[in-house]
């Protein structure tokens, strides 16, 4: 399970820009996407291979009782409790406040690992920055500059030094696509599990008791295997399966991690909200392959049933790779079609692309539509392989790619999603520069 890095502490500290770098090396593989907006306290990095989650908990005020404050507080509250690890961040130039002391207090009954960051650190003595923060009762103190970069190396290192390493997925379990089911409260992921599940031969589960971050559940449908991811501790009644916990988003967003396969489920009944957006972004985010189901299709009339496909089209241009399902879960109706879509988008993330035919498509692109100038030089574009799956990556080689625009990428991926019928994925283009103009020509 990707690990959960959860950041706290007084406002102004820092912490978003600490978030923004730690979620820097991930962002820059999502080209620039009309009408993309990022949730700014969820997202995902790396460091040399492991994945991890960041959530910045803006605003946490451990005494607010009430108002937005408390809500946000409640929020934050949340957070720490699904935390792998805590970041505390404190000010090293304005020194250590009462407002730290009463976080340090809460931080101290939390049994996760915390780490006590000092920031704007730079061009100062660390030792010197880092002392009083001893009073804290929270260990040595991590003296980083947020803004400029240093000590958040170590500061990571240090942190997955306490993680448990990384587990493989475990394979070989089950066949099938690993699916997980997302979407904001109430919009019918529960109901729509149910009748999945309920109706189909579920092939073994994991009765109460179990691991607190199990499980996937292994059902078929129509002589083809799933693998559901459980985002919310599902435990089965009798003939139903209910959701122990409550909707979270690190839960959603270590599901969205997980899968193969998102199936992104909204409400008709109600327009596009900021939270299906962000939970939307998410997933293309992690390039996983992706089907839409606008529930309670039953509910609504005609009119509402055309406002909704234009409110969809129009805050989820990014989202138009993935085919859409109207459907009602209540009433079965559409979700056979659901499955069929996910089966297609995860041939298509698995997709196998020979070289020969990426370089000779690459070549045909080109010719149709050369990339700009970039200052005096035109990029130069030889050949292009598979660099991975789920998303499938294409990487390109050639000389002068820095300044290729995402327009132009984007034109790019258009061409390779069409010749290879690639439905239902997103996929990534990285471009790889020789700096030597020579140092190819074999
Ligand atoms: N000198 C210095 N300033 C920094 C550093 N990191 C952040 N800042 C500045 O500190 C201020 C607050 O930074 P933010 O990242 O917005 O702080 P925050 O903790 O997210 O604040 P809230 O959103 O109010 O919770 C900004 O003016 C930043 O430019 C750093 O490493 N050194
Ligand atoms: N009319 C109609 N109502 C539905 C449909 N699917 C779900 N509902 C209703 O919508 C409400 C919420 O459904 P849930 O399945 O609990 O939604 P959820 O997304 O799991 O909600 P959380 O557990 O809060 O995240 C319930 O009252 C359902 O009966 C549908 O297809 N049509």
């Amino acid at each position: 399970m990707i690990p959960t890095l959860v950041l706290v502490g007084r406002p102004n500290v820092g912490k978003s820009t600490l978030f923004n770098r730690l979620t820097k090396t991930r962002d820059a593989l999502v080209a620039d996407q009309p009408g993309l907006t990022r949730d700014r306290h969820y997202g995902v990095g790396r460091v040399g291979s492991r994945d991890y989650l960041v959530v910045d908990t803006a605003g946490f005020d451990p005494v607010a009782k009430d108002g937005i404050m408390h809500e946000m507080a409640r929020q934050a509250e949340q957070a720490i409790a699904e935390a792998d690890v805590l970041l505390f961040m404190v000010d090293g130039r304005n020194g250590l406040t009462p407002h730290d002391q009463e976080i340090a207090n809460r931080l101290r009954r939390v049994d996760r690992p915390v780490f006590l960051v000092v920031n704007k650190g730079e061009g100062m003595n660390r030792a010197v920055v880092g002392a009083e923060f001893h009073a804290l009762g929270l260990g040595a103190p991590l003296v980083i500059s947020a803004a400029h970069g240093d000590g958040v190396h170590p500061l990571l290192d240090e942190v997955f030094e306490v993680l448990p390493p990384e587990t493989p997925e475990p394979e070989g379990d089950a066949p099938g696509p690993r699916v997980a089911i997302v979407g904001r409260p109430n919009v019918g992921k529960s109901t729509l599990i149910n009748t999945l599940l309920g109706e189909e031969r579920v092939i073994a589960f994991d009765m109460p008791g179990t691991t607190r971050d199990a499980i996937s559940i292994p059902f078929s449908r129509n002589g083809r295997e799933y693998k559901l991811i459980d985002t919310a501790g599902l435990r089965r009644r009798g003939k139903v399966f209910e959701a122990v916990e409550k909707f979270s988003v690190i839960k959603t967003l270590q599901a969205i991690e997980q899968a193969n396969v998102v199936v992104l489920v909204l409400d008709a009944s109600q327009d596009v909200s900021d939270q299906d957006a962000h939970i939307a972004g998410f997933v293309l985010e992690t390039g996983r392959a992706l089907v839409l189901a606008i529930n309670k299709w039953d509910s609504v009339d005609d009119y509402r049933r055309e406002q909704i496909k234009n409110d969809v089209a129009r805050k989820l241009p990014f989202l138009s790779f993935a085919r859409s399902h109207y459907v009602s879960a209540l009433k079965s109706q559409g979700i056979g079609a659901v499955l069929n879509s996910v089966d297609r988008a995860y041939a298509a993330a698995m997709a196998k692309l020979s070289t020969p035919k990426l370089t000779r498509l690459l070549q045909e692109a080109v010719v149709k539509q050369a990339p700009p100038k970039v200052r005096m030089f035109r990029p130069k574009m030889r050949y292009a392989h598979q660099g991975g799956s789920n998303p499938p990556i294409i990487v390109i080689h050639g000389t002068g790619l820095e300044g290729i625009p995402a327009s132009y990428t984007r034109y790019l991926e258009r061409c390779f999603m069409e010749a290879f019928k690639l439905q239902g994925t997103p996929l990534r283009i990285q471009f790889r520069s020789s700096t030597n103009p020579y140092s190819d020509r074999k």
